[in-house]
This record gives structure tokens, sequence and C-alpha cells, in this order.
């Protein structure tokens, strides 16, 4: 558990953060969100004393950081920024198994470790292990960054702008893999993201910050539903009904294929989103050859560069295509461009109910 009990942080007569009380509970996300400026990163570097708090207590599972070693502590405490900082001249193996390392754990413990956990983010071990930052796309170096934080088992994580640095395709599947680690490892965790829909997605809590102070602790669905203030109100917009669906993924309510794929009236949508004629095999008819041939390793070229919806966009993004396109129902692709099954805008509809009860 984090706990900030009435914390101040000023830098001479800046007020960084003025009174901020948080709890984030063992297992659980707690987002914060707010203006540049208002004290998010502040917030999260007194949790491992990277920072000093002016006034207040800050604790981690009931104890004050102040009577930790900051060093002991950093070890016990994960920390992923957005600028990843890998060491370059350390192959991703050797990144990743950092934190163990300075444990004590002997180099087959780690190797076994480093595979693991690139397995687990979805990268190859036998490419990976031996590769050097400057090898990997944004994406793939955002994930060593999480494999990084995740190979101590340290209990705790801080994660500023994590998946900040990466385009909106391997946004979105970083973040649904991310919440699919989560639901297995339960760590607790304290999130910076400047992204209102990341906050959405990823919180079991937000903290809305302003100036210094949390305006807003509450579930995401709150937030929405009943904004505390007026300016809570303006930060998360007017289209807070829709704003909810991005805590679905489209994989979650995919209509799967049937046995014997037909062109039928998927196809016709794929056809329709994508402007171009469809010739009747799905989507194979689009070839994956030279797409996929020089996919990145995250795979996602392919469903990217050709702007596909894939399982790991939102049900927010599948009803913004299937209202623009004037559809019933849309394709929904893997990331190497195979189709996978279907989205139903009856299924968001009654979903959009669902939660508005
Ligand atoms: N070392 C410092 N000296 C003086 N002022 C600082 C220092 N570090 C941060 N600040 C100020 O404290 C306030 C909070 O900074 P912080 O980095 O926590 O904001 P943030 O919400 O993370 O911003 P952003 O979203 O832009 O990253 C800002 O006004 C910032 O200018």
């Amino acid at each position: 558990m984090i706990e900030l009990r009435n914390v101040s942080k000023r830098y001479g007569s800046v007020t960084a953060l003025d009174g901020v009380s948080l709890v984030v509970p063992e297992g659980s996300v707690c987002v914060c969100i707010g203006p540049s400026g208002c004290g998010k990163s502040t917030t999260l570097k007194l949790v491992n004393r990277l920072l000093e708090p002016s006034d207040g207590e800050v604790l981690v599972n009931g104890q004050s950081v102040r009577s930790r070693s900051a060093v002991q502590l950093r070890r016990e405490i994960g920390y992923v920024i957005q600028s990843v900082g890998l060491f370059p001249h350390m192959t991703v193996a050797e990144n990743i198994g950092i934190v163990p390392r300075l444990f004590g754990r002997d180099a087959a413990w780690r190797r076994t470790r480093a595979e693991e956990l690139l397995q687990l983010i979805g990268l190859d071990p036998g490419r990976y292990m031996q590769a050097y930052p400057a090898q990997l796309s944004g994406g793939e170096a955002q994930r060593i960054g999480v494999a990084r934080a995740l190979a101590a088992n340290q209990p705790i994580l801080l994660m500023d702008e994590p998946f900040g640095a990466v385009d909106p395709l391997n946004r979105e599947v970083l973040q649904a893999e991310f919440l699919d680690l989560q639901r297995k490892l339960r760590k607790t965790i304290l999130f910076v993201t400047h992204d209102l829909d990341e906050a959405i997605r990823m919180g079991d809590m937000i903290a809305i910050m302003n100036q210094g102070q949390v305006v807003q602790h509450d579930t995401p669905e709150r937030i929405l539903a009943q904004p505390a203030s007026r300016f809570v109100a303006d930060f998360v917009g007017v289209d807070r009904a829709i704003k909810r669906l991005v805590r679905f993924s489209v994989r979650d309510y995919l209509r799967p294929l049937p046995a014997a794929p037909s062109a039928g009236a998927a196809a016709a949508g794929a056809a329709a989103v994508n402007g171009r004629p469809e010739t009747g095999t799905g989507a194979a008819a689009y070839g994956t050859g030279a797409a996929v041939a020089g996919t990145a390793a995250t795979g996602s070229a392919a469903a990217a560069s050709r702007d596909l919806l894939t399982g790991y966009h939102t049900l927010r993004d599948a009803l913004s295509r299937l209202l623009s396109a004037d559809l019933a129902h849309l394709p929904v692709y893997s990331l190497e461009g195979q189709q996978i099954g279907t989205v139903h805008l009856s299924d968001i509809r009654r979903i959009t109910q669902e939660v508005a009860r």
C-alpha cells in the first residue's frame, strides 16, 4: 500500500504539492492526471525518495519512507519512466537483470527470468535477449522498460507516462497487455499520465490533480458520472458517456468468425471502412506479405499501416468507426492483419446502457 498524508512540496516560492492525501490500496492501480505542472511527477518521486516532502508523510506498506534508506527503497519499488532509461551499452537481457543483480541473483537465474518476462510481454526471447536498446523500436523499448520493472518482482510500481512515447495503436496494445499482466500480478501501482483515456482505461482509481492538490480521487465511473467540481467536469469533457467505453477492449466483445469464413457482411464492412474494393476473401484479400514482412517486432505495423480495427482497440474506437462508416458491425483484425471476428453496434449499445444504469 502507498499512502500520502497531507504532503506538501515546495521549491523556494513554488508550491508543487499542497496538502495531498492519497491512498493506493495493495494490488490496485491509481492514476494521477491533471494539467501540466499540477504535481503528478512530484507525487511519484516522493514515494521512492527521489524527492523529500517539505511537510507531511509518505508511507509504503504502513512504514514511513523516511525510516528506509533510499537505495533499499528503490530496490523494492519499480520505477518506469517515459524515456525508459535502458542502458545503451547493455543487452536487453542485462537491462532486465539489473535489479535482480543488485539483489545478488546469479546469471542463470537472471537469464531464465529475462526469458520468462520477454515471453510475458510478447517479445521473442531468441530475438531480443542479446539485442541492444538502439536496435529496438520505441514500443519495444517501452515494453523492455516494463519488463525491467517487473523483473525483481517488486510489489510496488511507479509508472510515469510509461507509454508516452508510443504511437496510438501500440499504446493501446501496451495498455491492454499491461492490464492482462496486472490481473495476474496484482501489483500496487501509482501511474502518471497526460492522457485521460489512458487514465480511464488503466485506473481502478483516478486522482485528478490541479495546482498541487488532488481535486477528486474516485473510480473512473464516478469521475465521469459525478465530477466533483466544474474543474473536473471541464477536464473530463462533454462526451462522458462515450468516454466510459475506453474501459472495454474490442477483443472482449468480439464475435468470432464462422468456422468457414465467407465474403459476408463483415468483409463488406472492411471494404467500406478501408475505402477499397473487397474481393471476397476477407482480410486475406489485402495480403499479409509486404505489409507484414517489414513489420516491427511488435507486429502492429500491418494493422496500424492499414488503420484496421484490432482486438486491442477500445470499444470507443470501435464505436467511432462504426458511426462514421454508418455500419451495424465491423471486422476486427489481429495485429498481423488477419480478420479474427466482428464487433457489433448492438453490443456496444447494450454496454453503454449497462454502464449508464
Ligand atoms: N526542481 C524544481 N525546482 C523548481 N520548481 C520545480 C522543480 N521541479 C518541479 N517544479 C515545479 O513544481 C510543479 C510540479 O511539477 P511536476 O513535475 O510534478 O508537474 P507534472 O504535473 O508532473 O507536470 P507535467 O505534466 O508537465 O510533467 C511545477 O510547477 C514545476 O514547475
